[in-house]
């Protein structure tokens, strides 16, 4: 079995307390990418279980299913999913939008913000996520994860917006980046091992929950800079659960991907029942 482990700070609570020697044991190799990385490699069949893009377990829904209770969703700011721009929000039409080429969800969450709740026509370019050379090139650019926490950094006179902030006063729902997914063969072929990994990273968020993230924090200072109380902020931020109401804005995120065309068809969410 192979898991995919997104190469961001906000998705460590969910692998933080993994017993990566017992998995190593048991035949488990670990992959670490960014998430349109790790979406690409779980369509390919070289990823079996992990955090994806929850747009990337829309498109594949048929073959995928959800580990219960985990995702990477926030009511309101995200702190890491920003749009900087030259311009208003609502003055972007006809501007150019360089796009990061590491994320799935935040990309198709900026054109439904852009089209259906601001009603702005832009033209999109996806680019190797670089924030000066964007803004070189481009009106605006969208960055996600590590690298937006560094870009907010240092942005100064530029507009940003955070996609979380808008998803949540346009929808009162909360916005689900990233979900727990496997791929269904995995129940049939690895079935006690996928049980135990999903029942771990339950487990690995709770504790991380219930020690209000401080071993987590004292790692990502020692990575990332910056200081305690950002960092527990950032944290406490985000949510890490798949309730009815994530369920809820998840399917609205789909219906709206799906109305502006970025879906096929709207996806059904199965969840896995543990024995
Ligand atoms: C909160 C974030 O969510 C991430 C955003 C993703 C996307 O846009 O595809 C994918 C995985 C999440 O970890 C972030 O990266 O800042």
């Amino acid at each position: 079995m192979n898991i995919g482990e997104i190469s961001y700070t906000n998705i460590i609570p969910l692998y933080y307390y993994l017993d990566r020697e017992h998995l190593m044991d048991q035949g488990v190799t670990i992959t670490h990418a960014v998430p349109s990385r790790i979406n690409a490699l779980m369509e390919n069949q070289l990823v079996d279980i992990g955090g994806i893009s929850s747009f990337s377990f829309g498109k594949n829904a048929d073959h995928y299913s959800l580990v219960p209770d985990l995702s990477v969703s926030s009511y309101g700011r995200v702190n890491s999913i920003f749009l900087f721009s030259k311009y208003k929000i609502e003055d972007l039409s006809d501007k150019k939008i360089a796009l990061t080429s590491s994320s799935e969800t935040s990309v198709a969450l900026l054109k439904i913000i852009l089209d259906r709740f601001y009603g702005v026509q832009v033209s999109y370019q996806v680019e190797t996520p670089h924030f000066e050379k964007m803004l070189e090139h481009y009106d605006a650019c969208l960055l996600i994860g590590d690298d937006a926490i560094s870009a907010y950094r240092k942005s100064g006179a530029y507009h940003v917006y955070d996609l979380g902030e808008i998803w949540y006063q346009q929808t009162g729902l909360p916005m689900i980046f990233a979900v727990m997914a496997y791929r269904n063969e995995m129940e049939t072929e690895k079935g006690s091992l996928l049980s135990y990994v999903g029942k771990s990273m339950i487990e690995s968020k709770e504790r991380c929950q219930r020690e209000k993230f401080v071993p987590v924090i004292k790692r990502v200072l020692t990575e990332h800079g910056g200081t305690f109380q950002f960092w527990e902020s950032y944290f406490n931020g985000l949510n890490y659960q798949f309730s009815g109401e994530h369920e809820k804005g998840l399917n609205l995120y789909f219906q709206l991907a799906v109305e502006c065309g970025l879906l096929k068809t709207m996806p059904s969410i199965l969840k896995y029942s543990y024995k």
